[in-house]
């Protein structure tokens, strides 16, 4: 067996005296989809920021590609390969597309050579036809590409993306899911918190379900789905046949 891409180990965290993660402990294989889901408020979002850096841990480890990275501010993670999607977007609303995506060539690994934005853009067919349009006129799903490509173009080696779907209606939800798959197939390692509980395991090796900050169970995508029990005690769902 080879070691994960990412390990969390004990992570305790949250923001002042509050603490929301209470000894978080996941992995993730290089290679893989793995799913964060959970209820509103356990954490999820909390565990990314925590593992980027942006907020720091009180105490436990993350390692990643071998090396302790829980020190480290966002941008030295970012050099290390990692790239969050953050909730929400933040597209850059007057900015173009292309504009977008070379502020995402800014930070990120410094070791290789990364992609053109021009080769980025050209991989999604709802943005390449938008190169000169703001940020602002996108859709909501044409903004979750955008900020998808802009993580992309530092070249990560694992992809965080939280809640990529919200808001979204159900048939770009779809081209979200199909997108997510396809860079996965590309070799790109995924870290993926999802509300849309059917996204989360269709799209998903593995799954965590986090409940007030702690793993609460774990397991393949096909196990959890047909565990009806533990999606309605944690995420109160149950999957339609
Ligand atoms: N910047 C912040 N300052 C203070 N408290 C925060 C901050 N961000 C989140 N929290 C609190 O931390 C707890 C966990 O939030 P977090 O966003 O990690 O949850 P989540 O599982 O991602 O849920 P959601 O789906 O609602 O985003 C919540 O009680 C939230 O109010």
């Amino acid at each position: 067996m080879t070691d994960p891409l990412l390990s969390v180990r004990d992570l305790v965290s949250g923001y002042g005296s509050t603490r929301v993660l209470q000894g978080v402990n996941l992995d993730v294989d290089k290679g893989s989809v793995v799913t964060l889901i959970g209820r509103n408020g356990v954490g999820k979002t909390t565990t990314l920021r925590s593992i980027l850096g942006s907020v720091k841990p009180t105490s436990g480890t993350v390692t990643f590609d071998g090396n302790d990275i829980t020190e480290l501010s966002p941008e030295k993670t970012a050099q290390a390969g990692i790239a969050l999607v953050p909730e929400e977007r933040r597209v850059f609303p007057g900015l173009t597309v292309r504009e977008n995506v070379e502020i995402g060539r800014i930070g990120g690994r410094r070791d290789i050579e990364k992609p053109s934005v021009d080769e980025i853009i050209d991989e999604f067919e709802n943005l390449a036809r938008h190169h000169e349009s703001r940020g602002a006129n996108l859709s909501g799903g044409e903004q979750q590409m955008l900020a998808i490509a802009r993580a992309l173009v530092s070249a990560p080696d694992l992809l965080m993306l939280d809640e990529p779907t919200e808001g979204l209606a159900p048939s770009i939800v779809k081209q979200v899911q199909r997108k997510i798959t396809e860079l996965n197939d590309e070799g790109v390692t995924i870290l993926l918190v999802e509300q849309n509980v059917q996204v989360a395991l269709d799209a998903a090796d593995y799954v965590y379900i986090l409940d007030k900050g702690q793993v609460v169970h774990e397991g393949p995508a096909d196990e959890v789905a047909e565990s009806e029990e533990v999606l309605d005690r944690y995420l109160g769902v149950s999957l339609a046949e």
